[in-house]
């Protein structure tokens, strides 16, 4: 396993050491507060959960999942598809992920390691034994296989889970977990995928990578000497007593008939394609990108939104309804009303906006703070506790809420993430991210004029978890919400606090909020529907980024807004 450095989105305000930090990601998502600059060697937990496709930079793969779409109240959705990718140490089976998750194109996909597994060491004698290539990582025992199928079956029912994150340098654990969410596609690679039944039975595809002995052992060298911190003469002493050994014993009987033949009692071959030569071998990557494409079309792979919910189902914890007192009341039957003329609109949907951000505030922490009055008396009171505010809006139509968010916050920092629906898939996708600089520390404002199913919403939090803000740090603040859209965000992020003004209960087939009060942002600007979709792009871009900064299709972009 190696780092890419190709494929990893480096934002363009790291410094020498961040950069460090960056390029020392190995697989899948992001390691949830990490922040050691010295270079590590890890199992798992790119800095930048995306990758880049090659082909078409306009893509852009989110490796560590997506939230839970589906199952929002435990229900159906297809089952994502899971392949496993099996092969000796060094053989590219990380290679032949990679090249297999850029030509599936599909957005949100999960890359496990094995790795991650490892039990690791703790006695100073078992260190001291691994410091020369003479502990023994390549048994079956080294693993924790029923960390292994939880997570694995955990990802396949579309939850999230915590994946844990191994250090090679010093043979354990770190004490960081990395959030990982389920996928349409979850690929598992790893020296022994094929070792136990119970992981084989949750794939459905199963990848052998076949690279001769010598090759593997030269990349192993070269990759155990400058990433690993090993001696030359370690690294061949571990490959002859065990390496070598267990491939023989363990990995090559899984797909080769002849090691099969000589350790019959022990394996079957499980392997369904042999991809020789690894990762440079393009026909085996096509033919197995085929397949897998034919799959997903099988399996109808669209975000399913929820349009309903189950009966008697009570609202969940995280959900903060405004107050429903005359005034609120009276403000929504203007901006429902479809008589009211726009300059009204604007003008009540903007005082419910302040109404219900001062209604969020009463969220923030806050801590015992005792001042002294003019009259020179001391007044007991409360003050915000936490690091920083931000607020970052859903466009086009949270853009509407920014003002209203400034007149309550006083110098708030602002981030914007365009979301559009892809009109052949359905699927939501990331068009466009600007975020405050420092937003991790942050308490994070989420605004979004109306939320019905919930699906950009979910995919704007997802992108503040990738960017280290913390789930609980998140308010969802917005006017209008369906019930479904409620539930399904209250399902995938349960820490994520839902402030809204008023909660209606239906979502119809093409996703409007019944009885609702029609499109917010056409309703605010005063543009008709048909305009909205290239109307937003245009002017996203036109007034708040440089296109030649554009990086991979999303101009992601950190600032710090004065
Ligand atoms: N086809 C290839 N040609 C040249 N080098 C390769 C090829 N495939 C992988 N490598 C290199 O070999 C090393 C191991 O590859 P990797 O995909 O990480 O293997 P694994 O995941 O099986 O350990 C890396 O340094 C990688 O860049
Ligand atoms: O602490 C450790 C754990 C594992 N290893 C070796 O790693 C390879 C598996 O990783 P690949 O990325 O698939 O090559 C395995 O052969 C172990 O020998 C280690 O050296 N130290």
């Amino acid at each position: 396993m190696t780092v890419d450095r190709e494929i990893l989105i480096r934002p363009r305000l790291h410094s020498k050491e961040q950069e460090e930090e960056i390029i020392t990601s190995v697989r899948g998502g992001k390691p949830n507060r990490v922040r050691n600059a010295r270079r590590r060697h890890l199992s798992t937990g790119d800095s930048e959960p995306i990758i880049r496709n090659k082909s078409d930079s306009s893509k852009t793969i989110y490796t560590a999942g997506r939230p839970p779409w589906y199952k929002s109240d435990g229900a159906d959705g297809p089952s994502p598809l899971v392949i496993g990718i099996c092969g000796g140490s060094a053989s590219g089976k990380t290679s032949v992920a990679k090249n297999v998750i850029e030509g599936i194109d599909v957005p949100w996909v999960v890359l496990l390691a094995m790795d991650s597994f490892y039990k690791g060491i703790t006695s100073e004698k078992d260190k001291e034994l691994a410091l020369t290539g003479d502990y023994n990582f390549d048994h079956p025992d080294a693993f924790d296989w029923d960390a292994m199928v939880e997570i694995l079956q955990k990802l396949k029912e579309g939850k999230n889970v915590e994946v844990p994150i191994y250090d090679f340098n010093t043979h354990s654990r770190c004490a960081e977990t990395k959030t990982v969410y389920g996928a349409t596609i979850i690929i598992f690679e790893g020296i022994m995928t094929f070792h136990a039944e119970k992981l084989r039975e949750l794939m459905d595809l199963k990848i052998f990578v076949d690279t001769e002995s010598d090759i593997r052992l030269a990349r192993r060298l070269m990759r155990d000497i400058s990433q690993r911190g090993r001696q030359i003469n370690d690294v061949l002493n571990q490959y002859n007593r065990f390496v070598k050994p267990a491939y023989e014993k363990y990995i090559a009987p899984t797909y080769d008939l002849f090691f099969y033949r000589l350790f019959t009692e022990l394996r079957i071959l499980h392997a369904d394609i042999v991809v020789p030569k690894g990762g440079s071998n393009r026909v085996a990557i096509d033919l197995i990108v085929k397949h897998i494409r034919r799959e997903l079309e099988n399996r109808k792979y669209r975000v399913i939104r929820k349009t309903s919910i189950p009966r008697n189902c009570s609202d969940p914890a995280s959900l903060h309804l405004l107050p429903q007192t005359r005034q609120s009341m009276g403000i929504q039957t203007i901006i429902r009303d479809k008589k009211t003329p726009r300059n009204e609109f604007i003008f009540y949907s903007e005082r419910l906006m302040r109404l219900v951000f001062e209604y969020a505030l009463g969220f923030l922490p806050h801590e015992a703070h005792t001042v002294s009055t003019p009259q020179g008396l001391q007044y007991d009171g409360v003050r915000f506790s936490g690091n920083g505010l931000c607020g970052v809006s859903i466009l086009r139509a949270g853009e509407t809420m920014e003002k209203a968010l400034m007149k309550v916050t006083k110098d708030i920092r602002l981030g914007k993430i365009l979301i559009q629906n892809n009109p052949d898939t359905k699927n939501p996708e990331l068009y466009f991210l600007r975020l405050p600089r420092g937003i991790a520390n942050d308490h994070c404002v989420l605004m979004d004029a109306s939320i019905a199913t919930g699906a950009a919403a979910m995919m704007a939090i997802r992108v503040l978890l990738d960017h280290d803000v913390r789930e609980d740090n998140i308010l969802l603040v917005s006017l209008l919400m369906a019930a479904p859209g409620v539930h399904a965000i209250a399902y995938a992020y349960p820490k994520v606090k839902i402030i809204t003004a008023a909660v209606d209960q239906t979502v119809s087939k093409d996703f409007h909020i019944l009885p609702g009060l029609g499109n917010f942002g056409d309703r605010y600007f005063g543009t008709d529907a048909s305009e909205t979709m290239t109307g937003i792009k245009e002017e996203c871009f036109s007034t708040e980024t440089d296109a030649s900064e554009t990086m991979f299709g999303i101009k992601e972009e950190n600032f710090s807004s004065e």
